[in-house]
């Protein structure tokens, strides 16, 4: 009996020191040896603690700067100033004492940071399955994008992208414009319709009803036929997307996913909730004849014509349907936000893009294939994504070992490419690159920097963004809304009141007088300012800008002008 005792302590005490060398493995030693394969090749960086890497490092430096007043400088460049040192303070002081290509360690996750042009265009390039999505945000991300598109790998990747690519291909797209174009129309309906019940004045989130358009646009396109199911399923989503960020970890053990937590729980009930509903929509959408089909249906029936099995392909579209709403959503309405700001603020390039616009357009809806000839337009939104790029950073992972340049990189390190660095490097970009410059895009993305594999918004290579083409058609049809400001200004009166007695022209204006000065009737069709042809769409009166066009200088009130204008 007591030998069998000390048999069985002698076997726990094996069984826990092999479990604990194993997690020590984990945490330590199998990142140190990857830290040392990339030492010896002179990359440096940042050295690591146990357990947590470098952390706790980064979180020090950014509260160290959160301590910091902003400089004037930074707030005197909004809106174009360079935000990535205020957001990525770790990296920006990383890559000043490190160089370019460095390394660093979050939590048991080796990373190696890489802004070398060279460098990010054989990462974005490769096209191996040997590197591929980084896993352990795979593992992460599980619940909101299980094996689909974006975060797949390999054979599982590259049969979904076959089958989703051709979706998003131009004449497939061009049955979505009058979609877009609805959800846009009813976007400024909601706002004229604020205005109008406000009394001619109403404050507007128009970042929020962004958010709701493109989600809008994108439930349209998954759902058309069952739009209103297909709202729920997509809010579900975002309640899903809100309970996974509670659960950031920063030690990689799988374990903590499968630990009955109250969040954890709550994941899973709504993940079982949107599988549901997805799947009851696209079996509804299956009987649809084929010119009615919405987007699910379809790559149901292309996973299933891949003989992928009922299960798989099921699996495939509840994946997907998630990766394309979350893919899509909040990318397109950033971009558009930005850009509405910066038309805001620079408001000769609003004038330029809004005469492009009439002068393709002549007050008549949208097409898909006039779209492409928004030169203008684009080379705003091209700028707009470059300096406020939605997606921060492109990720990979070496899921083999495999050689880069001259880089060797261990199977299992993580590349990260920041995007919001790469597009302000000035040595990329020229001096001005901080500034709002649509013009460098003037011949396009090749002829705007001196090393274009570095602009990107939408990635490069085989991994590239798959609706790259569906964004900029949703985005400049968000952009063409501000076309139709001039003859239907979203503000139909600018207002004011005397608070004292006061001479404005030759006209005294007791205390007291509200004045009232009717956008839409008077300014922007007036004659006198705009010529006999005020009630025409005639672009070319923008050919010079604003000014130019105008007899009197402050004709165009769109965003009003003066002390209180838009800004
Ligand atoms: C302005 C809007 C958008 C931006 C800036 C954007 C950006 C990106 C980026 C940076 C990637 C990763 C590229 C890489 O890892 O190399 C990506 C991937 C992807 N995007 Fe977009 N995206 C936008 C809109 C959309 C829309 C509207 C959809 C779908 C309707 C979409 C679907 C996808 C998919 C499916 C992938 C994964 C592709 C793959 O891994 O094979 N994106 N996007």
């Amino acid at each position: 009996m007591e030998e069998m005792m000390s048999i069985l302590i002698w076997l726990t005490v094996i069984c826990l020191s092999s479990f604990c060398i194993h997690v020590y493995n984990i945490l330590w030693m199998r990142p140190e040896r990857l830290r040392e394969k990339l030492r010896r090749q002179g990359i440096k960086g940042p050295p690591p603690s146990f357990l947590t890497g470098n952390v706790w490092e980064m979180k020090k430096i950014k509260s160290d700067l959160m301590a910091m007043k902003p400089s004037n400088e930074a707030v005197a460049g909004f809106p174009t100033a360079n935000y990535s040192p205020f957001i990525f303070p770790y990296f920006e002081q990383w890559r000043q004492k490190y160089g370019p290509t460095y390394m660093y360690a979050t939590g048991n996750v080796q990373n190696l940071y890489v802004t070398d042009p060279d460098l990010v265009k054989e990462i974005c390039l490769f096209k191996s399955w040997d590197l591929g999505k980084p896993q352990y945000l795979i593992a992460q991300l599980k619940p909101l994008l299980g094996l689909g598109v974006i975060r797949a790998n390999g054979q599982i990747w590259a049969h979904q992208r076959k089958i989703i690519a051709p979706q998003f291909f131009i004449d497939k797209l061009k049955g979505m414009v009058e979609i877009m174009v609805e959800s846009a129309l009813r976007m400024v309906k909601s706002w004229e319709d604020k205005v109008e019940k406000e009394g001619g004045k109403a404050d507007i989130r128009v970042d929020e009803d962004l958010i709701n358009f493109s989600a809008d646009a994108i439930s349209k396109a998954c759902f058309k036929s069952t739009y209103s199911e297909g709202t729920n399923v997509f809010e579900l989503i975002r309640l899903l997307e809100r309970a996974i960020s509670r659960t950031n970890i920063i030690i990689q053990l799988p374990i903590i996913r499968y630990l009955p937590t109250k969040t954890n729980r709550e994941v899973w009930r709504l993940e079982k909730e949107i599988e549901k509903l997805i799947l009851k929509q696209v079996a509804g959408g299956r009987e649809r004849s084929d010119d009615e089909k919405d987007l699910l249906p379809i790559i149901l029936e292309g996973a299933l014509a891949e003989q992928l099995g009922e299960e798989t392909a099921n699996r495939f579209v509840v994946d997907n349907c998630k990766n394309i709403y979350i893919a899509g959503h909040e990318t397109v309405s950033s971009v558009a936000t930005w850009t509405l700001m910066l038309l805001a603020a620079f408001p000769e390039w609003q004038a330029r893009a809004r005469a492009e616009v009439i002068s393709i357009f002549h007050g008549q809806p949208p097409d898909a294939d006039s779209l492409h000839k928004l030169k203008t337009l684009t080379m705003v939104i091209q700028e707009a994504m470059r300096l406020y790029p939605p997606t921060s950073f492109i990720a990979r992972e070496a899921l083999e070992d495999l050689k880069l340049g001259d880089i060797y990189i261990p199977k299992g390190v993580n590349l990260w490419i920041p995007t919001t660095t790469l597009h302000r490097l000035p040595e990329l970009w020229g001096e001005d690159v901080d500034e709002f410059k649509p013009e460098r895009f003037a011949h396009g993305i090749y002829g705007s920097c001196k090393f274009p594999q570095a602009y990107l918004p939408f990635g490069n290579g085989p991994r590239s963004c798959l609706g790259q083409k569906f964004a900029m058609m949703e985005l400049k049809l968000t952009m063409m809304i501000q076309e139709t400001m001039r003859l239907y200004p979203p503000t139909p009166f600018i207002a004011r009141e005397a608070f004292e007695d006061i001479k404005i022209g030759v006209i005294c204006i007791p205390k007291g007088v509200n004045l009232w000065i009717p956008i839409t009737t008077l300014l922007h069709q007036l004659p006198e300012v705009w010529g006999e042809d005020a009630g025409e769409f005639k672009p070319e009166r923008f050919a010079h800008g604003i000014l130019w066009c105008l007899q009197v200088s402050t004709g165009l009130y769109t965003f009003g002008t003066g002390p209180r204008s838009c800004f």
